[in-house]
C-alpha cells in the first residue's frame, strides 16, 4: 500500500513574515492524524524557520536542490548532510526549473539522487517532458530516458529508496494541468518500466495541480499524491489538495 503524499514546493517565493504565517495556518488546518502524507519546501534560508515551526508536527521538510558535494570549498552549495542537519525528510533533484535554468543534465541528476540517498533523506526525482516533445509524440521517450539515467546510476533498488514526481513542463505554472488520464498514461508507463519495483514507487503528479482538479487526478490508480507549486502558496488551498487525496 503506497502512502499518498503533497509536497508544496514554494520555489523561490517567501519572506520570513509571510512564510510564519504561512506555516502557522498550515500546521493548524492539517493538525490531527492523516493518511496522507504532507511536506513543505521553502527555499534554503528558510528551511531552519520552517524546521523550528514544523516541529511536533505531521508536516515534513523536503529541500528543493541538493549539492553533490560533501563539502569544502564550494561556494553557494548547499551538502546533503546540511540539509539532513536541517531536519529534511525529503530532496527534490532533477526538477525542470533546474534543468532548464541550471542546465542540469541526467549525470549530475543521478549524482544527486545518489548523494540524497547516502544521507538518509528521501529523493524526489522530477521528470517531465515540453510541449514540443509531446506534440512530436516523444512523451514516453523522453520519461523512459529521464528515468532510466536513474536507474542505471542507482538501481532499481536505488531507486526505489525514492519517489518519482511526473510534471510535464507544459503544465507547470500555466494553469493548464494534465487531464488524469494524460497523467494516469504516463503514471502507469513508469510503473510498468520499473517492473515489480515500481509497485511500491510513489509517483505524484505536478504541473497547475489546484483545489478543484486535486480529486479528478488522485482518482486514478497510479497517481499517488502530488508536486504543488503555486497552489502551495495559500494554505487553504493546499490542504484543500491534501484533504482530496486523504
Ligand atoms: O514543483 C512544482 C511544479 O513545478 C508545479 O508548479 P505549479 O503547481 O505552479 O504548476
Amino acid at each position: 500500500m503506497r502512502r499518498r503524499l503533497i509536497v508544496g514546493n514554494w520555489k523561490m517565493c517567501g519572506d520570513f513574515r509571510t512564510n510564519q504565517k504561512r506555516l502557522e495556518d498550515l500546521s493548524s488546518l492539517w493538525f490531527g492524524v492523516h493518511q496522507t502524507e504532507v511536506s513543505v519546501s521553502p527555499a534554503y534560508p528558510y528551511l531552519a524557520q520552517a524546521a523550528g515551526m514544523l516541529e511536533n508536527t505531521n508536516i515534513s521538510l523536503c529541500a528543493q536542490d541538493v549539492s553533490t558535494r560533501e563539502n569544502g570549498a564550494f561556494t553557494g552549495e548547499v551538502s546533503a548532510a546540511m540539509l539532513a542537519d536541517m531536519g529534511c525528510r525529503y530532496v527534490m533533484v532533477g526538477h525542470s526549473e533546474r534543468r532548464h535554468y541550471h542546465n542540469e543534465g541526467y549525470d549530475l541528476i543521478a549524482e544527486k539522487f545518489q548523494a540524497v540517498c547516502e544521507a538518509k533523506m528521501i529523493p524526489i526525482l522530477c521528470l517531465g517532458e515540453t510541449t514540443a516533445d509531446r506534440e512530436a509524440d516523444r512523451t514516453f521517450d523522453v520519461i523512459g530516458r529521464q528515468l532510466l539515467k536513474v536507474v542505471n546510476a542507482c538501481g532499481l533498488e536505488g531507486l526505489a529508496k525514492g519517489v518519482v514526481a511526473y510534471e510535464p513542463i507544459w503544465a507547470i505554472g500555466t494553469g493548464r494541468a494534465a487531464t488524469p488520464e494524460q497523467a494516469q498514461d504516463v503514471h502507469s508507463y513508469i510503473r510498468e518500466i520499473l517492473g515489480p519495483e515500481g509497485e511500491q514507487i510513489r509517483i505524484l503528479y505536478g504541473g497547475s495541480v489546484k483545489p478543484d482538479t486535486a480529486e479528478g487526478l488522485f482518482a486514478k490508480k497510479d497517481i499517488d499524491g502530488a508536486l504543488v507549486g503555486g497552489a502551495s502558496l495559500d494554505a487553504r488551498d493546499f490542504v484543500a489538495i491534501c484533504r482530496a487525496a486523504e
